[in-house]
């Protein structure tokens, strides 16, 4: 299992989650990489966690000014990135040009749906991995996993109608070890968290529990 933290716009310190991250991901051998704001990745890759992007533009270089480029965040130290997450919603032909724009920079791609119709609408572009977050869980104290288990299997039945290659992740509540062994039963390659460790007091205590339900 893959435990991909996204520390959103939230205020808290990305060093200190990203220091935590790396020595968890150490320890353990789990696979943990954090994704911070676009202007935090260079000192957050320079910690030696894995690093992805919360978004990359469809364009390449040119005239696009606020363009946040792949082949930038790839410059400074980005493994992959996410793409059409629920609070960055695209248009699906601009979430097509992103998962071109990551392959053309070697970034690995996670495409963030809503549910599993999009999940097999994300996974025929061509991404590693989709993820399914359901929006109003986002944010809460109960799991996607726990909450709506369904979603998440049909999800995975989704990607692999359309195809078997792309990982599906699922996130959305998600905070404790427990709550990544659930989505690994239920067929996740991995998870997306978010709140359960950018809002903690201990970031390295919550991220030592997630990785003991892997
Ligand atoms: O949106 C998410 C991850 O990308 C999930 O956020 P929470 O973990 O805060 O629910």
């Amino acid at each position: 299992m893959f435990i991909l933290v996204n520390l959103k716009a939230y205020p808290c310190d990305p060093i200190e989650v990203a220091t935590a991250a790396r020595d968890v991901a150490e320890a353990s051998g789990a696979r943990i990489a954090v994704s911070p704001q676009a202007a935090d990745i260079a000192r957050v890759a320079d910690t030696g966690v894995e690093t992805w992007a919360q978004h990359v533009s469809p364009n390449a270089h040119g005239s696009h000014t606020g363009s946040t480029l792949a082949e930038a965040v790839a410059d400074n130290g980005a493994a992959g990135t996410l793409i059409n997450h629920s609070e960055n919603r695209l248009k699906l032909a601009d979430v097509d040009g992103s998962v071109r724009a990551a392959g053309r920079a070697d970034l690995e791609t996670i495409v963030c749906a809503n549910n599993p119709a999009q999940v097999g609408a994300a996974a025929a572009l061509g991404p590693d991995a989709v993820a399914v977050e359901p929006p109003e869980l986002i944010g809460g104290d109960v799991s996607v996993a726990t909450a709506d288990p369904g979603i998440v299997e049909d999800a995975v039945a989704a990607a692999e109608a359309v195809d078997p290659a792309v990982d599906v992740f699922c996130g959305a509540g998600v905070s404790t070890g427990e709550d990544v062994s659930t989505a690994g039963d239920l067929g996740a390659a991995g998870v997306l968290l978010a709140s359960g460790v950018a809002k903690a007091d201990d970031p390295e205590s919550v991220l030592e529990d997630l990785v003991s339900g892997i």
